[in-house]
């Protein structure tokens, strides 16, 4: 090996296999790779497959000095285009996939033309990270997906068993008003109710796994030398400020899509990071659009709705007479696929375009945009803040409860849609948003979040240096001493 290749810094980035970690993971991986890093990015072998099928043509150059490796998920195989079952799935990268990282690194040390791996970067679902860094003796950081304020929520579940709120006594705690008690405890969340905690909480068992695992992944992840943020901290500073009280190293470093913007065309070009295949006619059909005219829709990659609900969104949507791109992507209702009414096509045909994945984070940096209705998934959220773009947020499961809340009554960019909403609400929510006095105020406002991410991860914001913090500080640590 010439001495420029062994001397390289190498990182290994490995994100917990849902789309929602794949895509923040790749910006950061492509970040560290601009600065000059050799990357191993570490998929399930599912989630690669998927990777490679739905590749557009500009993406199918790889870049030198990045490569993919595979770990198997233990599921039983399939080619569906479809998130895997979530718990399954959790249970697998906390049961398997120590031991084939640890093969990946020594499989790497063996290869003439590759530096040896010099730091890892883990999810913040994967402690497994952790132990991997430990038994190789490398410095290792955790990227947290999330909202900061999500994390801090998960950090108080052990505290929430001791004051009795879950498990919950029974399943009428979902309905008679019990979610609505107050939670003005934690410490840097504000305005909080039961009902904006993380939803895994709404269990009647003690021994519930989903919950047990992310309560036992967050409070691993204050066993590591560093966590990332992908968030900004003129957005979280109140809950950060608190975490850095427990947890002192501490890198914020989002929007990572937005940091990612100032990428060399070349990263930008090359392997995405979509693992539905993304339709292109959605921008050009954006492009014939009168500015500010179209609401976008969009469920994110895991929300699986009841037929109900769509069919009662579907009419809400068709009765605000607003134009509209609505992503629906094929396994949105579990098991079975959707035909909307033809009536409701016929009325709409003028107006909206229906599609089943598209390239969301350019969609809402698309002029023609003006509100955007949102399941509050964390990237969903930055993006929407990122092209300054109001929200109307339906929330389904984990932390969008709380995502959610922040957009809705600490950041005043959104506002809450009942998840068993009727048509006739579907339709007043699209109107106010894109025609009325609240939906203007919250685009100002949306606005002004934007000018804060762009201060924020441009030279000199706290992100773009955070960036370069974490690289000098825990990423390159062993190699500068
Ligand atoms: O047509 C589409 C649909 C989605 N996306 C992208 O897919 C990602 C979806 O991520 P997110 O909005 O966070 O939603 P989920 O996929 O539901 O994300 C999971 O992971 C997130 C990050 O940890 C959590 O905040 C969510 O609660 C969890 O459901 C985003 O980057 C979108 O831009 C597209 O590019 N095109």
């Amino acid at each position: 090996m010439g001495s420029a290749v062994a001397n390289k810094p190498h990182a290994i980035c490995i994100p917990f296999p849902f789309q929602g970690h794949i895509t923040p993971f790749m910006y950061f991986a492509k970040l560290l790779h601009s600065r000059g890093f050799h990357i191993t990015f570490v998929n399930t072998e599912f989630n690669h497959s998927r990777l490679m099928r739905s590749r557009v043509s500009d993406q199918l150059k790889g870049l030198p000095d990045f490569r993919f490796e595979t770990i198997p998920d233990g599921l039983p195989s399939s080619n569906r285009d479809a998130t895997q079952d979530i718990p399954s799935l959790c249970g697998s990268t906390q049961n398997y996939f120590l031991a084939p990282l640890i093969d990946i690194v020594g499989k790497l040390k063996s290869l003439s033309v590759v530096p040896d791996v010099t730091c890892i970067v883990c999810d913040g679902l994967m402690s497994m990270g952790i132990k991997a860094a430990e038994q190789l003796g490398l410095p290792e950081v955790q990227l947290w997906t999330s909202s900061t304020c999500g994390f801090m929520a998960i950090l108080q579940y052990r505290e929430l068993v001791k004051r009795g709120l879950t498990p919950f006594k029974d399943e009428s705690c979902l309905t008679n008003g019990y979610l609505d008690t107050p939670i003005d405890w934690i410490p840097g969340l504000r305005n909080m109710r039961l009902k904006d905690i993380p939803t895994l909480i709404r269990t009647t068992d003690p021994n519930d796994f989903m919950f047990k695992f992310v309560q036992d992944e967050v409070e691993n992840c204050l066993k590591a030398p560093a966590i990332i943020f992908n968030t900004f901290y003129d957005l979280e500073h109140e809950v950060l400020d608190e975490i850095e009280h427990i947890f002192p190293n501490v890198y914020t470093v989002g929007p990572l899509a937005m940091l990612g913007q100032h990428l060399p065309e070349s990263e930008v070009k090359s392997m995405g990071s979509n693992l539905w295949k993304e339709d292109s006619s959605c921008l050009q059909w954006l492009n014939k659009q009168a500015p500010g005219s179209v609401f976008y829709v969009n469920f994110g990659s895991i929300t699986v709705m009841t037929e109900k609900q769509l069919i009662e969104f579907a009419w809400g949507l068709a009765n605000s007479k607003h134009p509209f791109l609505w992503i629906i992507r094929p396994d949105v209702i579990m098991g079975d696929s959707i035909t909307l009414p033809q009536e409701f096509m016929e009325e709409t045909k003028e107006r909206g375009l229906i599609s089943s994945w598209c390239a969301q984070d350019q969609v809402l940096l698309h002029p023609s945009v003006g509100g955007f209705l949102t399941h509050c998934g964390w990237n969903s959220t930055l993006e929407s803040i990122s092209g300054g773009v109001p929200m109307v947020c339906w929330p389904f499961f984990a932390e969008q409860q709380t995502n959610c809340r922040y957009a809705c009554v600490n950041w005043d960019i959104g506002m809450e849609i009942d998840n068993n909403a009727e048509r006739e609400e579907v339709e007043v929510i699209v109107r106010e948003m894109m025609e009325g006095e609240k939906g203007k105020n919250l685009r100002e406002k949306a606005f002004e979040w934007k000018d804060m991410a762009q201060k924020a991860t441009k030279e000199g914001g706290s992100s773009h240096n955070n960036f370069d913090r974490v690289i000098k500080e825990v990423l390159l640590a062993k190699m500068c001493n």
